[in-house]
């Protein structure tokens, strides 16, 4: 058997076009007739003009009772991550459109995601615990106080803070996001060797103890109008350091996210809102880079 899929395998499939707090989501639900999406057929379509992306969630069946699907995720540059929360609101939001359940269950590699669909059209996602260890946001070497660490070289954004919910996050709290650079330091920093599978990097001004604004460089996609894993990385960071309390309010360029670093079992619950755009068909010239 060839390793090299054909990208065009996927043509006539339906697509789903939503967005997360501006987060740009394609949903591409392979359930009844599973297709490996290659990472070459993900930057075809996350072109501008075909179906501009930040991340594409993929659904494939089922493989745990009670689940309604396996996700995997691809960014825009075709690479994989272990979790994105706006793009898990907006197939929680797909699925109870199909179903009409308010309560809806999804695996993924990081592991379970818990769905529950709002009164008000909101969906809250349970993402799990997040991880704390530099072994495991990965970092490339031991760090023992992963909450402030100065990254060498770069003094003038004081000590980041790491944070794993399933993908790697570096924050750094800064006086005025606005007087950030985002998208210079953000590419760097994305691709600092302390991190050896990259990482999402984040810009946060703590405006009170329980509201924080947020500027997010996406690994693997860029800047991006909102983060959801950033936004509850971010969360966890600044209760961490006593910069706020478990329930904050996070506001990005594309609107505002509720955060809640539940005590009890130490989950991260995110709640927001999503967006349908516009749905079709998968067509031949869409997957395939122009040479
Ligand atoms: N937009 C997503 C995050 C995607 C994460 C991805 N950029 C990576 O970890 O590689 C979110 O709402 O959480």
């Amino acid at each position: 058997m060839s390793l090299v899929r054909d990208p065009t395998m996927l043509a006539q499939r339906p697509f789903v076009k939503m967005n997360g707090l501006g987060n740009e989501i394609l949903v591409l639900d392979l359930r009844t007739d599973p297709e490996e999406v290659p990472a070459a057929a993900a930057r075809a379509l996350a072109r501008p003009g075909v179906l501009p992306f930040d991340q594409a969630m993929v659904l494939y069946p089922p493989r745990a009772e009670g689940s309604a699907a396996f996700v995997r995720i691809l960014n825009s540059d075709g690479s994989e991550a272990g979790a994105c929360g706006n793009g898990t609101r907006c197939i929680a939001a797909y699925e109870a459109g199909r179903t009409g359940e308010r309560h809806i269950l999804f695996e993924s590699g990081a592991g379970p995601l818990d769905c529950v669909m709002q009164p008000d059209g909101r969906v809250t996602v349970d993402m799990g615990a997040p991880h704390l260890g530099w072994e495991e946001i990965p970092l490339a070497r031991p760090v023992a106080d992963t909450s402030a660490y100065q990254i060498e070289g770069f003094a003038a954004l004081g000590p980041a803070s790491f944070v794993s919910v399933g993908n790697p996050h570096a924050i750094f709290f800064v006086p005025d996001v606005a007087e950030v650079d985002v998208d210079q330091l953000g590419a760097t920093l994305e691709r600092h060797p302390l991190f050896p599978e990259r990482a999402n990097i984040s810009f946060a001004q703590v405006l009170s103890p329980d509201h924080i604004l947020l500027h997010v460089w996406e690994r693997g996609a860029g800047r991006t109008r909102a983060c959801g894993t950033a936004a509850c990385a971010t969360a966890v960071a600044a209760a961490r350091t006593g910069r706020t309390g478990r329930v904050v309010r996070v506001t990005l360029p594309g609107g505002d996210l509720k955060i809640d670093w539940r005590e009890s079992d130490d989950h991260v619950l995110m709640t927001g809102p999503v967006a349908l755009e516009f749905s079709g068909t998968l067509t031949p010239d869409m997957l395939t880079e122009a040479a």
